[in-house]
């Protein structure tokens, strides 16, 4: 994280991340009573001097103290003017997608969230929204799907599930050759810490709080920073307009987590390298794919434009669904959930949990295969996290399916 110091973007007051993630937002002489800790605001109404005559808050979805502490933090974090705070990452979605309007068309890099999948093939598309998906790791094929219909081009960098790395620097060149395009970085998967999308370029950068930029497992939260002024008074117009407000508890969680975001996620790169190497040499394994390693085909733009990576890692076991479910039900330490970017290891298998709504015949086409697996590597202690995963390998294997049933009869078992 250090490249990030005092470049340029960053607002003050501070230059360093660790002191922003600690300090900025967080000024004890912003309440009355000093406190060190930003309260938690729950009143949803403020007490007028005359009518129209407040301190700055009338209405709490309108504005709250203690949403306004944790964006002012996620701004300064993500080097941006401006934060906006929503009651998840889809929420965060929606009031982005409000930015455009029916008949216009949005290009969605390919391989997304399953949930930004469904949001825009099932919900966005029935609302006269054109949406097309590209492969954004090629920005010619960016450059050629832009049209005159064209009014926001939405990336995923490292995407979920396939890992794949988009250059958005390269991206963000293209679309600035088309006057009046958005572009928008869900970065949940680097997190402010290791990617900064307004820095490269980008009109917005976008988190599922709910991962890394919380880091807990405990809260639902959508972020997003622009620095565009005229981007910013819209998406406050549509925070309050649309509704989709976080509550004052989770927006002090939430700012609590980011304290420690640049801490957590070294720990996340140290375990997450480390299960890498591990599961690559593993004969259980068919393949890695995790854009710390040099074998990941965006291994040069990931170094390029991050500072690190964080604990998401998809590979391939050997054998059949069969083995992948045996694989994810002996895990010890890895719980069996979707989500990600928590304190705890996580595995999940993304054909039948959280890319289940992406379309049987993309999903085959992405490479979201019935022995992909996705893991988000934790803060245990790295030990405990190689043995549960090579015991869990192991155990998929073996015993469980007789040979005849095994595709690939020469695999060591035991
Ligand atoms: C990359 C990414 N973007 C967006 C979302 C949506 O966020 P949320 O669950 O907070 O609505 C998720 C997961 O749900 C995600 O993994
Ligand atoms: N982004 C998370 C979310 C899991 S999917 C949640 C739910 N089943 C849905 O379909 O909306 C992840 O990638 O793990």
């Amino acid at each position: 994280g250090q490249k990030f110091c005092g470049m340029q973007g960053f607002l003050p007051p501070f230059k360093h991340f660790a002191t922003n993630a600690i300090h900025a937002g967080q000024e004890p002489e912003q309440w009355r009573s000093g406190a060190v800790v930003p309260p938690i605001s729950l009143s949803t109404t403020f007490k007028q001097r005359a009518p129209g005559e407040h301190a700055g808050y009338e209405y709490s979805r309108s504005g709250n103290p203690t949403r306004d502490c944790l964006e002012k933090a996620a701004a300064a974090l993500d080097g941006a003017k401006y934060c906006l705070a929503y009651s998840s990452g889809l929420a965060a979605l929606l009031n982005i997608c409000h930015l455009v309007k029916a008949g216009d068309t949005v290009i969605c890099m390919d391989d997304v969230y399953g949930g930004t999948n469904r949001y825009f093939q099932k919900v966005a598309s029935e609302n006269n929204l054109k949406v097309i998906f590209v492969d954004c790791t090629k920005p010619k094929c960016l450059e050629a799907a832009i049209t005159p219909e064209t009014k926001l081009v939405w990336l995923e960098t490292p995407t979920n599930p396939m890992l794949k790395v988009i250059d958005i620097k390269a991206c963000a060149e293209v679309v600035r050759r088309h006057p009046g395009v958005l572009l928008a970085v869900d970065n949940s998967f680097m997190s402010a810490y290791f990617q900064r999308p307004l820095s490269l370029g980008a009109d917005i950068s976008m988190y599922s709080a709910t991962k890394y930029m919380n880091g807990h497992s405990d809260v639902l939260m959508g972020l997003v920073s622009v620095n565009r002024d005229d981007l910013y008074e819209r998406l406050k117009f549509l925070q309050n307009s649309l509704g989709a407000v976080p509550s004052p508890f989770d927006c002090f969680l939430c700012n609590r987590g980011l304290k420690t975001l640049h801490i957590r996620m070294k720990l996340h790169f140290h375990n997450g390298l480390a299960v890498a190497k591990f599961l690559e040499t593993h004969p259980r394994v068919e393949k890695v794919i995790y854009p710390g390693l040099p074998s990941h085909p965006q291994y040069e733009v990931t170094r390029k434009q991050c500072t690190g990576c964080p604990g998401m890692i998809t590979f391939y076991i050997k054998g059949n669904v069969k083995n992948a479910s045996a694989f994810l039900k002996n895990l010890k330490v890895f719980a069996l959930a979707e989500s990600l970017g928590g304190f705890e290891s996580l595995a999940e298998h993304p054909a039948i949990m959280t890319h289940a709504s992406v379309p049987e015949q993309e999903r085959k086409a992405l490479g979201i295969s019935d022995t992909l697996i996705r893991l988000s590597v934790g803060l245990e202690d790295e030990e405990d996290l190689l043995q549960d995963l090579d015991q869990a390998l192991k155990a998929a294997v073996s015993g469980e399916f007789p040979s005849k049933n095994n595709p690939h009869p020469a695999f060591p078992t035991g």
